[in-house]
């Protein structure tokens, strides 16, 4: 029986020193998981403008219509969460500035949305953007019924729609890195940072292109998680009957506690912290999460529960878990982020087997 034992052990170490040596002979590989919507490849994005060479004018250009296409469903989905409440609005100028957006993008519908937008149209936006009541309904929008949800950026697209009615206008960084645009394939992207070449690998995070992401587990070596941390008061855009952060959570759980990822360490990014900020104050916690016990309006208090909950999912003594509370769409905060994540996540493991 000893000898059976002492046999066992000899396996488990020469199968463990060659994993070592694979892992010796390639570069550390990052997985960056999460739900949808979340900023996992928003901080690619960031990646590629901090240590990628950044956006030349070609992929700047190409980003245009994509910006158009979130100012697009930006002000249409506000719009419609007024409407689909019976909220009217009291100013004759907005009622006649909705219809003009209605008419405009009616005409050939996504053809005009996707390549041009008029200096006209823009400042109409605006204006619409700029009314009071619509104002209301864009901090009520968590309350409100929506069958189409108004997206994070809409804020930053809506409040800066001017410029874009500029047809020559480029893209700037921070333009790019507040485009929305669902993953739905794994892609690979390499990064060199402090002379080590590291594989990033950006998921899609709506439930159906979860199953994609179980053979990466097996290569793996660190796992980034991304987790809104404004998301508290959303629904999944993918099924409206559930909670955005309890998603999070669970799907959390799941990746802290699965088999094949024991012993790799996880960074989790409370993203979107900005949001957070903002939402706080006029969005009660407890009203999502009947069991916060934190004062109403207070965003420490509200960012200290949400915390605890991830760190209940992962109590494994021997997995490493890294928090910080991030915004993916600040390059000057990401920066000194990015190289803090990169040295404790792989720091611990590729030590142990002589790479750093
Ligand atoms: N204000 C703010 N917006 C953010 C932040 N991080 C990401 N976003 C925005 O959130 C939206 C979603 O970000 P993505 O990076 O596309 O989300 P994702 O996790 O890749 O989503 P999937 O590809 O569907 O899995 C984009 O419009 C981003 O600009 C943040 O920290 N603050
Ligand atoms: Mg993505």
């Amino acid at each position: 029986m000893a000898a059976e034992r002492q046999r066992s052990r000899a396996i488990d170490a020469i199968l463990q020193k060659e994993r070592d040596q694979l892992r010796k002979n390639r570069d550390p590989r990052i997985l960056i998981l999460g739900s949808g919507d979340s900023g996992k490849s928003t901080f690619i994005k960031q990646l590629k403008i901090l240590h990628g060479g950044g956006y030349c004018d070609d992929e700047r250009k190409i980003f245009r219509s994509l910006i158009l296409e979130n100012i697009r469903d930006s002000i249409l989905s506000i719009v419609a969460t007024a409407s689909e409440n019976g909220i009217h609005f009291t100013n004759s100028e907005t009622k006649k500035h909705i219809d003009e957006i209605f008419a405009y993008y009616r005409v050939g519908t996504d053809e005009i949305a996707r390549y041009k937008l008029t200096k006209q149209i823009a400042s109409t936006i605006f204006a619409v953007w700029s009314d009071s009541e619509i104002q209301d309904v864009f901090k009520r929008r968590a309350e409100l019924k929506a069958s189409v949800m108004v997206p994070d950026n809409a804020q930053y697209f809506l409040g800066n729609v001017e410029k874009f009615g500029d047809m020559q206008y480029l893209p700037s960084n921070e333009d790019i890195l507040n485009t929305r645009s669902m993953t739905t394939q794994i892609t690979e992207t390499i990064f060199e940072i402090e002379k080590v070449n590291y594989h990033f690998f950006d998921v899609g995070g709506q439930q159906k292109y979860r199953k994609q992401w179980t053979p990466f587990f097996d290569t793996v070596d660190s796992i980034l998680f991304i987790a809104s941390i404004a998301s508290y008061d959303q629904f999944l855009t993918e099924d409206p009957s559930i909670n955005r952060m309890v998603d999070a959570i669970q799907l959390f759980s799941e990746i802290a506690r699965h088999p094949l990822l024991k012993h790799i360490p996880i960074t989790l990014f409370l993203n979107k912290k900005d949001l957070f900020e903002k939402k706080v104050p006029f969005s009660d916690v407890v009203k999502h999460f009947p069991d916060f016990k934190g004062t109403a309006g207070n965003v420490k208090h509200a960012a200290k529960f949400f915390q605890k909950q991830f760190e209940t999912e992962c109590s494994d003594q021997n997995k490493q878990l890294f928090i910080h509370y991030t915004c993916c769409t600040d390059t000057e905060a990401m920066e000194v982020i990015v190289v803090t994540v990169i040295q404790a996540m792989l720091k611990k493991e590729f030590q142990s087997i002589g790479m750093l």
